[in-house]
Formats: structure tokens, sequence, C-alpha cells
């Protein structure tokens, strides 16, 4: 797997050459026509005090490697919202998930749910971008990214009407986060340099996160079950990609999903998790 480092580098060259039949001036004017974007934020937190599902469209995965051909991507996308999916996760990074803009373009043209861009963004081109193509959210990776840079992409995001999931794996990632004005701060369970999934990261993470942040509990959901649990540490959303693209029937896993999200012995209250870390130490992870 390449270094934060090295998908930086290659990150940025791709752009730069996408920017040479694109420049930034016209891909502005593309995204000020698109149509308004929704409101990610409220439907990822549409079920309170329970946990909504986004489903997530890819082809490959660094770990598990080729997963589906997926040829209508518009058609899955159909079949999450038909399971209950509140907003569907669209990956458009080619190299390691052979997802497509095109792909993007598909879920967009097929369904009316708030949809996320997710890529290894990090420039502003890449945030008009999004906007051009339709998108209502965008990933940004805290551990990808300077502080500094994070600030500004997020502001960027939201001064376009769009919301960032900025994706954490510590503490201290989810601080920034926070810093950065994140709206919605997804905690992912999987260890991106050893794909080892930890579905204890959500619980060691969310009383960091103040109570009006929307918390979304990124990968490693294999069922109900998974999703249940993570509604029980608190989490408001749950992302879940490769069961859904390998499952022969996604609708009707989608629906067991959200049905075990909505049961009646969850009731996880984040405001009383939450507590204010004054008193932990700066370096801490
Ligand atoms: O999915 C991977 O194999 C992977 C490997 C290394 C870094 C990131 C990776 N996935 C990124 C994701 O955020 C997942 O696509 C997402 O959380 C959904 O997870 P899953 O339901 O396990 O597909």
């Amino acid at each position: 797997m390449l270094t934060y480092a090295e998908i930086y580098k290659q990150t940025q060259a791709e752009v730069s050459l996408r920017q040479t039949t694109m420049p930034l001036e016209e891909l502005k004017e593309k995204a000020r026509k698109a149509p308004s974007p929704k409101n990610g934020a409220a439907a990822l937190h549409s079920h309170p005090g329970f946990v909504a599902v986004m489903g997530e469209i890819k082809r490959r995965t660094p770990t598990a490697g080729f997963l589906d051909p997926i040829e209508d991507p518009g058609e899955l996308a159909r079949e999450y919202v038909a399971g209950g999916s509140v907003a569907i996760s669209v990956v458009t990074e080619t190299p390691n998930y052979l997802g497509t803009l095109d792909d993007f373009r598909a879920v967009r043209r097929a369904v009316e749910v708030p949809l996320l861009r997710k890529e290894y963004v990090v420039t502003p081109y890449q945030i008009h971008e999004s906007r051009a193509l339709g998108a209502d959210m965008v990933l940004l990776m805290a551990a990808l990214l300077e502080p500094i840079v994070l600030d500004l992409l997020v502001e960027r995001t939201q001064s376009l009407g769009m919301e960032a999931l900025v994706e954490c794996h510590s503490r201290l990632e989810a601080r920034q986060a926070i810093q950065a004005g994140a709206r919605i701060i997804g905690i992912n369970a999987r260890d991106r340099e050893t794909g080892a999934v930890d579905r204890s990261m959500c619980e060691q993470i969310i009383d960091v996160i103040p109570p009006d942040i929307t918390v979304v509990a990124e990968s490693g959901v294999r069922g109900p079950r998974d999703v249940f649990d993570y509604a029980r540490v608190g989490a408001d959303a749950v992302l879940v990609g490769e069961s859904l693209v390998r499952s022969p029937d996604p609708r009707s896993l989608l629906r067991k999903m959200t049905s075990a999200a909505q049961h009646p012995a969850l009731r996880p209250d984040r405001a009383s998790r939450y507590r204010h870390h004054t008193d932990e130490k700066e370096g801490e992870a």
C-alpha cells in the first residue's frame, strides 16, 4: 500500500493532468450551475437515538482485492435506497478502488439521496470538481492532510454548501477534525497500512466528539449485529461497503441492517458520553 506522502503526490499529479483539460475557472462555473447540495449531515442524523446506514459503491479494495464489476452503479444505488440507505458513498478513486467520475454521475442521475464523493482529496480543485458532479459531501482524511490544509479544505467544502466528512483514526485526528470545523466525523476502524479492522475504534474515540457533530462509524460492518454494536456506542450512522457490494441481495441485507439500527433496545445518549478533554495531553493519540 502507498504511504500518505505517496498518495498525496500521486493525487496532485492526477489533478494537475485533469486541470489541463478542465481549468479551475471553467470547473467553478460548472459547480455554480449544479443543482443545490442536499443536507448530508441531516440525512446521516435522521434517526436520533438510533443509527442511519450509508451504503458505499466500490469495485475493489486494497485489502480484499476485486469485489464486483458493478456494471450499473445507478441500479445498485437504487437498490441501496430501496433497502433504506439514507445517503450513498461513491468511490471515484481509480488505482486502488476502480471507481470513476462516471460512476458518480450515474449514481447522481439514479437517486435523490445525498451523495458522498469518496476520493483522496488534497486540493481545492477536487472540491469544486465534486460540487460540479453534484456531490453533497466530500471525504477528507485527517491523516493525509496537514492541519492547515484540512482547515482550508473543510472551509472550501462548506462554503460551496456541501459537508466535509472528516475521517479519523485517533483521538488526536478527531480533535483536528473538530478544530477544522467539521460537522461530520468518520471514525474508521480499518488501519490503512495493515488493513486490519478494530471495531472498538469508535468507542475509543467517540467521547471526544461533541454531540452536535454527526459521527459515522466506518469499515468492517458485516451484518446487522455490527450495526447494532456501533449504534450502542453512540454512532449516528454507519458506512457499509464491502458486505453490500458482495451480497447477492444488497436490498434485503440493508433492510436487516436498518432494522437492527432501529432496535428498541437502542437509546444511546451521546451527550452524556461526551467529556471535555481539557485535561488530556496535547500529544495523546
Ligand atoms: O477497504 C479497504 O480495503 C481499505 C484499505 C486501506 C485503507 C482504506 C480502506 N478502505 C477505506 C474505507 O473507508 C472503506 O471503504 C469504508 O469504510 C467501508 O468499509 P467496508 O464496509 O469495510 O468496505
